[in-house]
Formats: structure tokens, sequence, C-alpha cells
């Protein structure tokens, strides 16, 4: 059994929630809610009947009081720095979505000091990306080149600084707005770019990753491409993610890596 905190109840976190409710050997215990949006967030959860609710809170109760073996984050990249930390600092194991958060300077050196203080781990999952395990392999021969396209159909923009120079509604042609590193794009598009610091942290780096993001309104899905070069050999991922209903930014794939590394949590055989 495995007791789990989870961060954020959004798109992500709700079908996460609603995906695992079936399986006895994970049980919720805790849910972490933005300031002020605790009570919100009960009535949300009231709607999906668990028959043992978790506790809701500002913050992660880490007293003992509330027992917790895995943290997992589907909040945002503000969360990593607020929860996440700490979590890792008591030895809890954290496993996180918003890979992003990695390119903001300092921050994937203090993660690291803070899982080994609590001598345990953090799992970057794959998210809306395929091919991860193939490409971290990969860079222990040597890589050479990693280019990434991000293909998202213009809603998919809003609220980006995609807004800024592109007339988002009135789209009618693919168009192109950012050309640049894993490391810019990450921490300029928090919400559209995780993929792109994924596969920059699998492979060569935030800043020898290069990144395209295009706005496309003959697509109706989250296209992400990707090829990579080096000792081992070429490969080229396309994957064509449904994004959530919920959430147009965000692929349902990333629901689904999310349920696969809290299973694997309790399986004896893993894949
Ligand atoms: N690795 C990947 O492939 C992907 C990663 N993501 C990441 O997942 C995040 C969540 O995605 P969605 O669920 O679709 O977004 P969403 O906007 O539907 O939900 C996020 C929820 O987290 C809550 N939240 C925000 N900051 C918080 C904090 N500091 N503490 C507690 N709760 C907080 C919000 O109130 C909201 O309810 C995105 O912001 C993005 O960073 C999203 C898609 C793909
Ligand atoms: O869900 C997706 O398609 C990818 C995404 O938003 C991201 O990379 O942040």
């Amino acid at each position: 059994m495995q007791r789990i905190a989870m961060i954020g109840f959004g798109a992500i976190g709700r079908a996460v929630i609603e995906a695992i409710r079936e399986e006895p050997r994970l049980k919720l215990v805790q849910l972490i809610a933005t300031p002020g949006k605790v009570s919100e967030v009960q009535a949300q959860l009231a709607t999906l009947g668990l028959s043992e609710p978790p506790l809701v809170s500002e913050s992660l109760i880490l007293d003992g009081s509330c027992p917790v073996d895995c943290v997992v984050e589907c909040a945002g990249h503000a969360a990593i720095q607020e929860h996440v930390l700490p979590a890792l600092q008591e030895g809890l194991p954290c496993v996180l979505v918003s890979i992003g958060a990695l390119s903001e300077p300092g921050l994937a050196e203090a993660l690291e000091m803070a899982a080994g203080q609590g001598n345990t781990q953090l799992h970057l999952l794959s998210g809306a990306i395929g091919g991860i395990d193939a490409l971290a392999a990969a860079r222990i021969a040597g890589l050479e080149e990693v280019v990434y396209t991000g293909r998202k159909p213009p809603m998919g923009w809003l609220g980006s600084p995609a807004e800024e120079t592109l007339d988002l509604a009135a789209l009618t042609q693919a168009e192109v707005f950012f050309e640049g590193t894993a490391r810019d794009a990450a921490q300029q598009f928090p919400k559209n770019a995780n993929v792109a610091a994924t596969l920059a942290l699998a492979g060569i780096g935030l800043d020898r990753t290069r990144v395209r993001l295009i706005a496309d309104p003959e697509v109706t899905e989250n296209i992400h491409h990707y090829q990579a070069r080096g000792a081992f050999g070429r490969m080229e991922v396309t994957m064509v993610g449904k994004p959530l209903a919920s959430n147009p930014k965000t692929s349902a794939l990333t629901v689904y890596s999310v349920v696969r590394a809290l299973c694997n949590r309790v399986r004896s055989i893993t894949v």
C-alpha cells in the first residue's frame, strides 16, 4: 500500500484521482490546493464521491499526523519550490510533471541537495512525450543533437507569450512563434514546454536542446516531434496526443504517465 499526497487538483490531478480510485493499493491521503482554494477544492472533490476523501490543505502535512509514502506534483512550476523541496528534505520520494521548473537557475541543484539530505529520490515523469528511456540511454553513449518541435492548435497557446505576436483566434495557417533553447522555452512557456525540458534533461541539456513552437489551426491534437543523433545512431519520435477536454494545453497521456508511475510503486514487476 502506498499513501499518496497530490499537489494540484486541476485537469491532470482530477483525472489521476479518478484513474487510481479502483487501485486498492494506492490511497490518496493528502491533496494540496492553492492558498485560499481549500474549500473550493473540497467541494469539487466531493463530486467524485470518494469513500475516504483525502485531507485538503495549503501545504503538505509533514509532522507524521497523516503519513505519506510518495508525493506527486500536478500543479505547475511554482509548486516545486513551495512543496516538493520540503518534501524531499523530509525524505519523501516525489514525482513531477512540471519538469520545466528545473530550468530556473539553481532549482535543479537545490532539489538534488534536498533529495540527498532526505536520502530519497525525485522522479521526473515522461508526461506527454515518449522515448525518454531511449534518449536517456543514448545520452550515455554521447549525443550530438536533439531538436524538438511542439505543435498545438491555437487554443493550446492561449495565455502564453504566443499571444504577444499572434492573433490566435484569427490564425489561418501554422505559425512558428518561438525558436530557441529548451531553457528559454521552459521559462517562457511554463504550461506548454515541459516536454522540451524533459527531452533536454534526458538528453543534451537545457542550453543545447533546440526548440520550435508552432500554433497550427490545421491540427486538433498536441503534436510533439523530436529527433536525436549521437554515438548510438539516430532516433525520431512523433507523438500525436489528444488534449484533455478540461485543459487543451495538456495532453491526456500526461495523466497516464502519472498513473503508471504510481501503479509501478505497488507492482512486483514494473514496465
Ligand atoms: N510533463 C508534461 O508532459 C506536462 C506537464 N504539465 C504540467 O502540469 C501542470 C498541471 O497541468 P494541468 O493539470 O493541465 O493544469 P491545470 O491548470 O488544469 O491545473 C493545475 C492546478 O494546480 C493548482 N495549483 C497551481 N499552483 C499550485 C500550488 N503552488 N500548490 C497547489 N496547487 C497549485 C491550480 O490551482 C490548478 O487547480 C502544468 O502547469 C504543467 O506545468 C502539463 C502538461 C504536460
Ligand atoms: O501536454 C502536452 O502536450 C505538453 C505540454 O503541455 C508541455 O510540454 O508542457
